[in-house]
């Protein structure tokens, strides 16, 4: 493979469940060591860039946000070559400024799901990545460059509230989150960011405000329909935004110059003669290139 090509990986959040767009499209089945992804994978091409694109619920939206299998999900894009995977999210907002219909390229998270399995190692390979800064910025880049073509407006940078759902916040807790100095409230994004940083895949969020969760007195308590009346008002910028990511992605560097790529180089704990032989082999595609 030629190292300096990129390949790129696209999750889709709620109503984000397909890419007209592609040429060569084909549903694939990927079967990984940590179980099936939410769905079959849509592969093909874009400028002449391999795609992969899985939608996060399954198409028809079948798994809940606390169900949905995080680990199965990157470990398909890792065993299908993915090098840059750009995720898709409906988030509430916190700010005035961040309003429905608006993007958000997020750079922070603080992480509130509880009872996902969060990592791929663990007893017989212990790993500790640094999460200090959770997305590529090289990525985030392309990302908001992209989102930006699309005529929406886009705000760089933000801190992404990751809470377990699949009920919304109280007022109580929207509050909260807001005084912490979150912008915007999600269900998807953790441990999806964490296991892409473990897989040294290179992670960039574009969070689609689709309302103001339940802290905004001029506005009512967060909706779902008026989450479903924006999402499908962005169906066609998510499409024209991700349409315009291999052209911005095609001289990838190599190495990444964020280090994304390399996150596991000094990562492992386990002595080599304690580790789990078993582990180990499910581990091959994750960090088979250290073990
Ligand atoms: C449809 S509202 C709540 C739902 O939307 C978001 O999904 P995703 O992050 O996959 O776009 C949110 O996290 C909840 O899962
Ligand atoms: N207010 C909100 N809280 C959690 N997830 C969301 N997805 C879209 N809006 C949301």
């Amino acid at each position: 493979m030629d190292q300096t090509a990129a390949r790129l990986g696209v999750i889709g959040g709620s109503g984000l469940y397909g890419m007209e767009a592609l040429e060569g499209a084909a549903w694939q089945s990927v079967t990984t060591p940590w179980g099936e992804p939410s769905d079959a994978i849509l592969t093909g091409q874009l400028d002449g860039m391999p795609i992969a694109f899985l939608p996060r619920h399954g198409r028809g939206h079948v798994h809940a946000p606390g169900d949905i299998p995080y680990r199965a999900n990157i470990a398909a894009m890792k065993a299908l070559g993915v090098t840059d995977l750009v995720s898709v999210s409906a988030v509430g907002s916190f700010r005035d400024a961040l309003a429905p219909g608006d993007f958000v390229v997020v750079d922070q998270f603080i992480d509130r799901t509880k009872g996902r399995p969060a990592s791929f190692f663990g007893a017989g390979c212990v790993a500790h990545v640094s999460l200090a800064e959770p997305v590529c910025a090289r990525l985030s880049d392309a990302a908001e460059a992209a989102a930006r073509a699309t005529g929406k407006t886009v705000h760089r940078g933000g801190t992404y509230l990751a809470m377990e759902g699949p009920q919304f916040s109280t007022r109580a807790e929207s509050l909260m989150y807001r005084a912490w100095g979150c912008d915007v409230i999600g269900m998807t994004a953790m441990p999806e960011a964490r296991l892409a940083r473990e897989a040294e895949i290179c992670y960039a969020l574009v969070a689609m405000v689709t309302d103001y969760d339940s802290w905004h007195e001029g506005h009512g308590a967060v909706d779902i329909a008026a989450i479903k009346s924006v999402l499908a008002g962005n169906t066609q910028a998510a499409g024209a935004l991700i349409a315009g990511l291999p052209q911005r992605l095609a001289q990838r560097p190599q190495p990444c110059p964020e280090g994304c790529d390399r996150a596991l180089d000094h990562a492992l704990m386990t002595a080599p003669e304690r580790r789990d032989p078993a582990l180990l082999a499910r581990l091959d595609t994750i960090a088979g290139r250290l073990l």
